[in-house]
């Protein structure tokens, strides 16, 4: 079993599949997948998306710099927005942060991680990378060596890593296991380059797998097959 873990989910899990906003259904099966594995004590780190609000890209007219200003304010928003109702829930959460100054949010700071995980409390990282430019996946991957973590779970609405998009193509073909430079050479956009590129120097195992389906989280955690492993070799 995995004792520390980074978990990449798309801001689209709480709004369901090319939805906006919070959907009730998807943020408790969010809440329900999530303590199953807080009861196990697992030193859980969450970086969100913030596709269900809004993707840099999605502006017209707007330069990348702002827009993806903006962007990166909506995963503040999912994070805050999650802490509430994970705490309803009785999981202790706490948001880190370096792009805000708000009451509810702290200032990222290396010493105090440990401190929080041995406090029992799970630790939403929010606003990525810091930097426009980037995504998540990239912010995801920072902060997973940061933790130091032994898995970053992606966890998408797909169920792993494809020859081609999935969703695009009916005869895509799933890899089991493929390697950093598998991925960055087949230019497979299930994550950007820049987070394979990431992981692969600081050999952070990788795992994108189907979050909407029940117990794979749990599963994930338990060292089962089910997705595809991102590893430095085969
Ligand atoms: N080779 C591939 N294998 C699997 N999925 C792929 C591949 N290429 C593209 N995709 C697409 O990548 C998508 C992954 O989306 P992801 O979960 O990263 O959302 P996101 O856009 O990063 O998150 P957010 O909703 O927060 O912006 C899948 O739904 C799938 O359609
Ligand atoms: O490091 C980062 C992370 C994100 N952004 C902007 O935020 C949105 C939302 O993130 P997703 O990963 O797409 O869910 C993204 O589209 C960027 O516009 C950023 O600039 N830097």
């Amino acid at each position: 079993m995995y004792k520390r873990v980074l978990l990449k989910l798309s801001g689209e899990v709480l709004s369901g599949e090319a939805q906006k906003g919070f959907s009730e259904e998807h943020v408790n099966y969010l809440i329900r997948e999530i303590k199953k594995v807080s009861e196990y004590g697992v030193k859980l780190g969450i970086v969100i998306g913030a596709g269900n609000l809004f993707r840099g890209r999605d502006f017209e007219g707007v330069r990348p710099t702002i827009s993806d200003q903006i962007g990166m304010l909506g995963t503040v928003i999912n994070a805050l927005y999650l802490k509430d109702r994970f705490e309803s829930a009785g999981i202790r959460t706490v948001v880190v942060s370096q792009i805000v100054t708000l009451p509810s949010v702290k200032f990222i700071n290396y010493d105090d991680i440990d401190l929080y995980f041995d406090a029992g409390y799970i630790v939403i990282f929010a606003g990525g990378t810091s930097n426009p430019f980037f995504t998540t996946d990239t912010g995801a991957a920072l902060r997973a060596v940061e933790m130091k973590a032994e898995l970053l779970i992606k966890g998408t609405k797909v169920s792993g890593i494809y020859d081609k998009d999935p969703k695009i193509y009916n005869d895509a073909v799933k890899y089991n296991v493929i390697t950093y430079d598998e991925a960055i050479e087949k230019d497979l956009k299930i994550m950007d380059t820049e987070a394979f590129s990431i992981c692969k120097r600081y050999q952070m195992k990788i795992l994108v797998m189907n979050f909407f389906e029940d117990n794979n989280l749990l599963r994930a955690i338990r060292g089962e097959n089910v997705g595809t492993l991102v590893v430095p070799s085969k």
